[in-house]
């Protein structure tokens, strides 16, 4: 069998070679030269922050590095540094207390120098500027301040005239924001903050397609029941519009589980499509019980199209609508299919030592890298946040890229993470993190347990 770097070099022609050499060398588009600004507008309570983070998150996930300035949070600080009860009273936001204006003003300065700092050193392709933002000389100064660093800046402004999404936002994170806590009632919390929102309302100036026409912008109006998209330029910008074009606010829980026992687990035996074992089959009729007790009407079922795994869903099609997906197969271990990892190490033992030393983009020869997995997976995930209850029934690496996702775990954390046999993962997403339950089935005692916790 031709080792297939031999095969590569007489396959390509000179001209291909130097491409390629060259694409290798300095990226492939200008999401790697250019970097970005992604700078959030909007009266308090309109799910600023709430996007920050989930775009936040998307972005790293399909290895594009980000992190987002929350000028909230360095106020937060420079208000320690003289009166903590800055935030929780709405007449520190009030546009005629000169001295609240000047902390600000220092807050959203600090935290554009560290977002510079974090782009200029490489370390960062996207930084994204969680503010209001909501008046048109601030945006001004934005962009000059942009322009002059080669920033691309690209404004995300979230408009809502629904007083139900507000009052969920309100409720939901602004009670336990760090500025009320311990200071004063839920109650209290409440109506200081919808004077603050009042405070805001005096300045407000939206973006204005005439006003703002040369800027580049996406105005999402209550919670993505609609858009205005104005002048997008470029990769970042264009993937961020169709992320935002995707996502929901609807509760609802998205299952995943591995398959039950295989012939090859049971040998030790990576890959292949062996079907189930005794105690695999025993975990399919289990999980079938365990939706049942759910009492879960609107669950859809996707599948990976492995034997393994389409018998573990078999016991449930009858009761969910079922698809099956490639996408979700196994992750593909090309010349190392059907070994055991004993054997993968007396043969290829200068591949184990690479695996280990980069497991997320070691790419099994003839076979795929975690990181080929997570771009296969991409618009498994943007279907994930389009959908309702879903359950996946999928493989171990499979469900790593999927759990990093949704736990905003690193890339080189991502393989590692803990996927056995047997366990079936609930996620529940909420403003600013995911709730997560792991529910672990024995198959020779058949018995469930659970193991709640709440990730970061
Ligand atoms: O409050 C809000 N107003 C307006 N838009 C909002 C929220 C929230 C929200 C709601 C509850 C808690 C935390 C955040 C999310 N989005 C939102 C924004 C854009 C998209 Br695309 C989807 C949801």
């Amino acid at each position: 069998q031709t080792p297939v770097r031999e095969l590569r070099e007489t396959k390509l022609s000179d001209t291909t070679k130097r491409m390629v050499a060259h694409s290798e060398e300095h990226g492939f588009s200008d999401q790697v030269r250019i970097s970005n600004v992604i700078v959030m507008v909007g009266l308090p309570a309109r799910g600023k922050t709430y996007i920050s983070k989930k775009l936040c998150r998307y972005l790293n996930w399909i290895g594009l590095k980000t992190k987002v300035f929350n000028v909230g949070e360095y106020r937060r600080t420079e208000a320690n540094a003289t009166d903590a009860l800055h935030g929780a009273n709405a007449s520190f936001f009030s546009p005629d207390n000169e001295e609240a204006l000047r902390v600000r003003a220092e807050s959203a300065r600090r935290a554009m120098e560290d977002m510079v700092r974090y782009l200029d050193s490489g370390q960062g392709h996207v930084a994204i500027f969680d503010a209001t933002n909501t008046t048109r000389e601030r945006r001004k100064k934005l962009v000059e301040f942009c322009e002059a660093k080669r920033l691309r800046c690209f404004f995300i402004e979230s408009v809502c005239d629904d007083p139900k999404i507000i009052e969920s936002n309100v409720t939901d994170v602004k009670v336990n924001s760090p500025d009320y806590k311990g200071v004063m009632t839920a109650e209290q919390a409440k109506e200081d903050f919808m004077n603050r929102i009042e405070q805001y309302k005096r300045q407000y100036e939206p973006l204005d397609e005439v006003a703002d026409d040369e800027l580049s912008f996406i105005k999402v109006i209550n919670a993505g029941r609609s858009f205005y998209v104005h002048n997008v330029i470029g990769h970042v910008q264009s993937r961020t519009v169709y992320f935002l074009t995707n996502i929901h606010l609807l509760p609802r829980s998205i299952f995943l589980t591995r398959h039950g026992e295989s012939e090859y687990n049971a040998m030790n035996r990576i890959g292949g499509d062996a079907p189930l074992t005794e105690r695999g089959r025993r975990y399919a009729v289990a999980l079938r019980d365990f939706f049942i007790l759910q009492k879960f009407t609107d669950l859809k079922i996707w599948c990976s199209q492995k034997i393994r795994a389409a018998q573990t869903a078999e016991e449930l099609k009858s009761l969910f609508s079922t698809e099956y997906w490639k996408a979700l197969d196994e992750i593909d271990a090309g010349i190392c299919e059907g070994l055991t990892y004993d054997d993968i190490l007396q043969r290829y033992p200068n591949q184990s030592d690479d695996r280990e030393r980069d497991k997320y983009h070691f790419r099994y020869p003839s076979g795929e890298s975690y990181e080929d997995v997570v771009s296969r997976l991409e618009p498994v995930i943007m279907e994930l946040e389009r959908q309702g209850n879903i359950l996946a029934v999928s493989h171990q690496a499979i469900i790593r890229c999927i759990l990093a996702y949704f736990y905003d775990r690193p890339l080189n954390e991502l393989p590692y993470i803990d996927v056995p046999l047997h366990s079936l993962v609930k996620l529940t997403p909420r403003a600013y993190h995911c709730d997560s339950t792991v529910y672990k089935f024995d198959p020779d005692t058949q018995t469930w347990s659970e193991e709640s916790k709440q990730l970061p």
